[in-house]
C-alpha cells in the first residue's frame, strides 16, 4: 500500500476515535444538565468552561497549534451546553459585526442569535430576558471607550458575566476583487477613521460614505456593484464579496473589548475581573480615597474612566475594573471600605478575563 494512504487510513481511524468520544462527551454533558436541573441550576458555568480550555492549553505539548486548539475546545463545550439548554444570545447587529464575531468566539457557532439594531436594543433584550446573554462592544484599543455602552450599563437591571477581546482588522470588499469598479467606499465611521491614510493614498479620487456598521456597508456592496464596504473578513464570508485589499487599517494591534451581559454571575475562576462604577461627594481627596483603598491591598486597577453622571452638571460617574472577584476576601473587604468613601457605589459584575 502507498504511504500515502496508509497515512489517510490511520487518519480516518482517529477521526472515528474522535468522534467516539465527542458523543460520550456529549452524553456526560446532558447527564451534567440532568442534575443541574434538578437543583435549580442554569446550565452555564462560565468558570469551568475556561478551567477546562485553560486545562487543556497547559496540557498541550504536541505541535496543534494553540489557537485552532482553544476554538475546537470551545466549540465542543458550546454544543454540550446547548445540548443541556438552548441558550438565546442577542448581540448588536447586522450579522457579521465585530460584536457578531465576539458572540461566535464566546457562544460557538451552535447557539441561535439575535442580531439587533443598537446598544441599547441589546441591553433591553436582556434585561426583558428574551435573550439569556447580549453581546456589546466596551473598548476600542485605538478609538477608546464605548460611551452607550457604559452609560446603558449604569442603568439597565443586567450584570456584566464575561468579556471577549476581538482583533479587529478591515478588509475592502466589493462584488468582484478589482479595484477599478469602485466608485465609492461605506462604513462605520470607526472603520474609515483607522483607515484613513490607505484610503487617502490608494483610491485618492474615491468618495467615503459613512454608515451603521461595518456589516451594512457590506450589505449595501452586495448589491452595489460601484460599491465597495471596508469591513471584516466574515462579512466578505457572509455576503458573498471579494476582497480588494486585506488588513488596509492604519494602525496594527487594533483590539476590541467586548461585554458579555446577562443576569447570572460566574463563579470565581481564579483569573477574574471585577467591573463596578460610584460617585464620591465633591471634596479634595474624596477619588483618592477610594485609590487607596485598591492600592492599599495591592488589587490591580485595569481601567477607571469618568462619564458625566446625566443627573446634574459638572457630577460623575468613575467607572472601574480591577482584578480579582466580588467573592475573593481580599476583594470584597476593599469594597466594604471603598463604599464607605462613596456616595453610590454599584457592583457590575465579576467574570473570568477574556484572553488578549
Ligand atoms: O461542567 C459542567 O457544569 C457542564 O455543564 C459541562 C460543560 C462542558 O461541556 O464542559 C458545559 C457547560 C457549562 O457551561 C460548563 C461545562
Amino acid at each position: 500500500m502507498k504511504e500515502l494512504e496508509k497515512l489517510r487510513q490511520e487518519i480516518d481511524q482517529l477521526d472515528r476515535r474522535l468522534l467516539e468520544l465527542l458523543h460520550r462527551r456529549f452524553e456526560l454533558a446532558k447527564a451534567i444538565g440532568e442534575i443541574k436541573r434538578r437543583e435549580g441550576q442554569g446550565p452555564l458555568d462560565l468558570s469551568r468552561e475556561r478551567e477546562v480550555v485553560r486545562k487543556l492549553l497547559d496540557l498541550n505539548r504536541g505541535a496543534f497549534p494553540e489557537d485552532s486548539l482553544r476554538a475546537v475546545v470551545l466549540e465542543i463545550i458550546n454544543a454540550c451546553r446547548q445540548a443541556q439548554e438552548p441558550t438565546r444570545v442577542a448581540y448588536l447587529g447586522p450579522e457579521a459585526t465585530f460584536s457578531h464575531m465576539a458572540a461566535l468566539e464566546f457562544f460557538g457557532h451552535s447557539t441561535e442569535y439575535v442580531p439587533l439594531e443598537s446598544v441599547l436594543d441589546v441591553f433591553e433584550e436582556v434585561e426583558s430576558e428574551r435573550a439569556r446573554f447580549g453581546v456589546v462592544p466596551v473598548e476600542n484599543s485605538i478609538e477608546g471607550t464605548v460611551s452607550i455602552t457604559l452609560d446603558a450599563v449604569s442603568q439597565y437591571r443586567v450584570k456584566v458575566c464575561g468579556e471577549v477581546y476581538v482583533p479587529i482588522s478591515h478588509h475592502l470588499l466589493n462584488q468582484t476583487g478589482r479595484k477599478e469598479d469602485i466608485r465609492k467606499v461605506l462604513s462605520h465611521p470607526h472603520a474609515l477613521a483607522q483607515c484613513r491614510r490607505w484610503l487617502r493614498k490608494n483610491l485618492p479620487s474615491v468618495a467615503v460614505e459613512e454608515v451603521a456598521s461595518t456589516a451594512l456597508a457590506a450589505r449595501w456592496a452586495a448589491v452595489d456593484p460601484s460599491v465597495a464596504a471596508v469591513a471584516s473578513p466574515l462579512a466578505a464570508r457572509t455576503y458573498h464579496l471579494q476582497v480588494v485589499a486585506k488588513h488596509i487599517e492604519d494602525y496594527r494591534g487594533n483590539v476590541t473589548r467586548f461585554w458579555v451581559i446577562g443576569k447570572e454571575t460566574p463563579s470565581p475562576s481564579g483569573r477574574d475581573k471585577t467591573s463596578l462604577f460610584f460617585s464620591v461627594s465633591d471634596r479634595p481627596g474624596a477619588l483618592y480615597a477610594v485609590l487607596r483603598a485598591f492600592a492599599e491591598r495591592r488589587i490591580n486597577l485595569t481601567k477607571i474612566e469618568s462619564r458625566p453622571a446625566k443627573s446634574e452638571p459638572w457630577r460623575y460617574l468613575f467607572f472601574l475594573d480591577c482584578e480579582g472577584h466580588v467573592e475573593d476576601p481580599g476583594l470584597s473587604e476593599c469594597l466594604e471600605e471603598v463604599r464607605r468613601h462613596c456616595l453610590h457605589l454599584e457592583w457590575l459584575g465579576s467574570y473570568p478575563r477574556g484572553d488578549l
